[in-house]
């Protein structure tokens, strides 16, 4: 048993609007109890458009719930229309920000160049980046999941320093997975988390690698979380899907009560 803290993060994507989300967070909080946040680290990451209502719910109310954004500019100001920066995360006091999701990934064409620029653009804000990493089923289906994945790693943290990597997240998200109700055994998740692990550990040493939180994410549920969860390398989930039902988010919280 390690012992990194267990980080369960929401994804919302493009869901709920700033009053939904205000709704949402009450909802959570409501339903965890204060012994849950001591055994698991507990974030939202709301479209940018809630965040400013997010942050005001979490710190009127003192909550222990943290929360990041969903992507981040490679470039802290200037004329980038649409673009949200770190700096601007950071006022907000966001904790995390996802980078190189592989919705934006596929559907922005995002490469791993771009995603080592946003990786470092979160360091520079003291914002943690969740980065995003995962093989499409083209790619599982020929075997080649882990050279697919570490070179997703690789390309993301080209140029950062060993006192910034130990404190990132990284995600291991078989695209395959993702929203389509198709998990990935426990034994595909530590496979692969394992490889990332063991690569960190070749790129910056193994006690560097010992503190890095590694996530799976792809059609997490409540009912299949604990399992996942057993395995030595996977530190946490990032849910989509199951985490737009307040109980349901609150069940995979709890994944050592399932
Ligand atoms: O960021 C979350 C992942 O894309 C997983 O989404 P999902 O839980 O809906 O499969």
């Amino acid at each position: 048993m390690s012992d990194r803290m267990p980080l369960m993060a929401g994804n919302w994507k493009m869901n709920l609007n700033h009053l939904e989300a205000i709704a949402h967070v009450q909802k959570l909080a409501f339903g965890l109890a204060d012994k849950d946040y001591e055994a698991v680290e507990v974030a939202v990451l709301p479209p940018f458009v809630d965040l400013r209502s997010v942050q005001t719910l979490v710190e009127g109310d003192k909550l222990k719930i943290k929360y990041g954004a969903q992507d981040v500019s490679a470039h802290d100001s200037g004329a980038y229309t649409g673009e949200i920066s770190g700096p601007m995360l950071a006022k907000l006091r966001c904790a995390y920000v996802v980078v190189g999701h592989s919705e934006r990934r596929q559907y922005h064409h995002e490469t791993d160049e771009l995603c080592n620029a946003k990786v470092k653009a979160a360091f520079r804000n003291d914002l943690t980046p969740i980065l995003c990493v995962g093989e499409g089923l083209d790619v599982r289906k020929a075997g080649n999941q882990v050279a697919h994945t570490l070179g997703q790693v690789d390309g993301g943290l080209k140029d950062v320093p060993a006192e910034q990597a130990e404190t990132i997240v990284i995600a291991y998200e078989p695209v395959w997975a993702i929203g389509t109700g198709e998990v990935a055994t426990p034994e595909d998740a530590q496979e692969v988390c394992g490889a990332i692990r063991g690569r960190l550990a070749e790129l910056y040493g193994q006690e560097v690698a010992d503190k890095v939180r590694i996530q799976y994410g792809g059609s997490v549920k409540s009912g299949n979380v604990a399992a996942i969860m057993a395995k030595p390398d996977v530190d946490g989930a990032l849910v989509g899907g199951a985490s737009l039902d307040a109980d349901e988010f609150v069940k995979i919280v709890r994944f050592r009560d399932q």
